[in-house]
């Protein structure tokens, strides 16, 4: 199988439990929740989404004919020590293409990985860090996991609905868009009343780096 991405960087994960973290970033283009073209966002199932997964012409994107020249692109981007190597797959829906050939193309790389997934799509096996991500209107179910991260406020998603589930870590992230102050202070009145729940903040965008 072949994979279309849009993007790869190094940067730092911004959010979640592992904000702060050296990662290098692989982005798949196409998402099962939005086309990605602005006209479709108002009928869409996700229609708040801040990342752009269309096409294949960001930094690095292109197709890759197999998992091999994929991973030894990400792999090219680590500058790092050759300790932690850490890589997220994203988009878009990035398990609309990652298959068990890719993981164990990363893992011979040295790395461990993370994906952030919207949860409707079963991960393969070998996943270091599953980062759940349910979207209103959308069947949940990917049900457990490592982390499951919640954009706040949704209407139809509520915390609640999720404190149930098999998860290690949960996390609240205020949805950004034109009220993302007043939904940072709603996630923070809701973690001091719900201490389950940690607050994530989208520190990429603050810092201003990708
Ligand atoms: C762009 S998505 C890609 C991965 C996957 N499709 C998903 O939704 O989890 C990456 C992360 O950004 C979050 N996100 C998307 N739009 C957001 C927004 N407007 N405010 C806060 N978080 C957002 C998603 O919920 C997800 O946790
Ligand atoms: N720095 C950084 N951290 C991130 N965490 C999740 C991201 C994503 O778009 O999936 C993201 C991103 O795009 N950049
Ligand atoms: S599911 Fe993820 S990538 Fe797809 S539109 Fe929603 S936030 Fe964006
Ligand atoms: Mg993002």
């Amino acid at each position: 199988m072949s994979y279309a991405v849009k993007e790869i960087f190094l940067t730092l994960q911004g959010e979640g439990a592992h904000a702060g973290r050296a990662a290098v970033f692989c982005r798949f283009s196409g998402c099962n929740l939005w086309s990605g073209r602005e006209q479709d966002r108002a009928s869409a199932t996700c229609q708040f989404c801040d990342t752009d997964f269309v096409g294949t012409d960001g930094t690095l994107g292109g197709r890759f004919a197999t998992a091999d020249e994929l991973a030894d692109v990400i792999a090219g981007q680590w500058t790092g020590e050759n300790i932690n190597r850490y890589v997220v797959l994203t988009g878009g829906e990035p398990l609309l293409q990652v298959d068990p050939p890719f993981i164990d193309a990363l893992h011979a790389r040295g790395f461990a990985i993370g994906i952030e997934t919207n949860g409707t799509i079963e991960p393969p096996e070998g996943m270091d860090w599953v980062c759940v991500s349910p979207k209103a209107g959308a069947e949940l179910v990917v049900r457990r996991g490592h982390e499951l991260k919640l954009v706040y406020p949704q209407a139809g998603a509520a915390p609640e609905d999720f404190a149930e589930l098999d998860f290690e870590r949960f996390s609240l992230q205020p949805m950004d868009g034109p009220d993302v102050i007043e939904n940072t202070a709603r996630a923070v009145d809701y973690c001091l009343r719900h201490p389950q729940w940690r607050l994530s903040l989208q520190t990429h965008k603050t810092l201003g780096i990708r």
